[in-house]
């Protein structure tokens, strides 16, 4: 018997992993697929024709990436909808408008044109009633200087290379964003609880919590 159905977790559930650069999101989207037996969604770093480029100079190239991640998350949400979900998911699309795309607005980086037609664009395919919105959305948080580390460690040359400040605004309006966030249930999980590369098994905890709350979201509904 797997963790999903040991907790009675549906078999269409899609779960989401929010949370910032470098704070465990695809660590946790493994381990919580590998137990539950559900397919993944990845966000794709290695091929993104943008991203390195964006790192380089924000200005020239913000916009591009925002248009690119969001039509490769839509596609994203059209796999999960053919499959009838039994989905996590690395990084909601929630989080490319309400934390990047803002945050680059907000520092001049993205100009106030591309944003407007960004944003437009975002609303008109998302927040309508036909974008299934996720059943649970699994938020990651920390200390800044751990994921900092974290980021260093992992060592992606272009983000080692962006200076701290941009991670630590970034840390900041996380904070602020899923303070705010009601677009489906919200599992708030502080890092420092649960540690997936030493304990692997402490994945069951997580399991029975998103369990809980699927549970008592379901109820709510009803
Ligand atoms: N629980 C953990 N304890 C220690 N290191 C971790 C843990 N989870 C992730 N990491 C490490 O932190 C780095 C970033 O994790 P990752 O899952 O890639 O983050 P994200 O997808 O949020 O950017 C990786 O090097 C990963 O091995
Ligand atoms: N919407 C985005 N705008 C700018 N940069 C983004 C966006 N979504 C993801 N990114 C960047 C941030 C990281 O460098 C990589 C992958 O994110 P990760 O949190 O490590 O999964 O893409």
């Amino acid at each position: 018997m797997n963790l999903r159905e040991k907790y009675n977790i549906p078999s269409n559930t899609v779960i989401t992993i929010a949370g910032t650069v470098g704070v465990g999101k695809s660590t946790m989207t493994k381990a919580l697929a590998q137990s539950l037996n559900f397919r993944t969604s990845f966000e794709k770093v290695d091929t993104n024709p943008y991203l390195d480029k964006f790192y380089d100079d924000f200005e020239k190239w913000s916009f591009h990436l925002q248009i690119y991640f969001l039509a490769e998350r839509f596609k994203e949400q059209k796999r999960i909808f053919e499959y009838g979900g039994g989905f996590i998911q690395d990084r909601s699309i929630y989080e490319d408008t309400g934390i990047f795309a803002k945050m680059h607005y907000d520092k001049g980086t993205m100009s106030p044109t591309d944003y407007e037609t960004y944003t437009n664009l975002f609303e008109a395919m998302v927040m309508t009633p036909y974008f299934p919105h996720p059943d649970l959305l699994v938020y990651l948080e920390g200390p800044i200087d751990d994921i900092i580390g974290r980021i260093q460690e992992r060592g992606r040359e272009m983000e080692q290379q962006t200076p701290t400040g941009y991670w630590i605004e970034m840390h900041d309006r996380y904070e602020n964003w899923i303070n705010s966030f009601n677009s489906c249930p919200v599992l708030r999980l502080d890092i420092n609880d649960y540690d997936l590369v030493k304990n692997p098994e402490q994945i069951e905890c997580i399991v029975e919590r998103i369990a809980y709350m699927l549970e008592q979201s379901s109820r709510f509904q009803k």
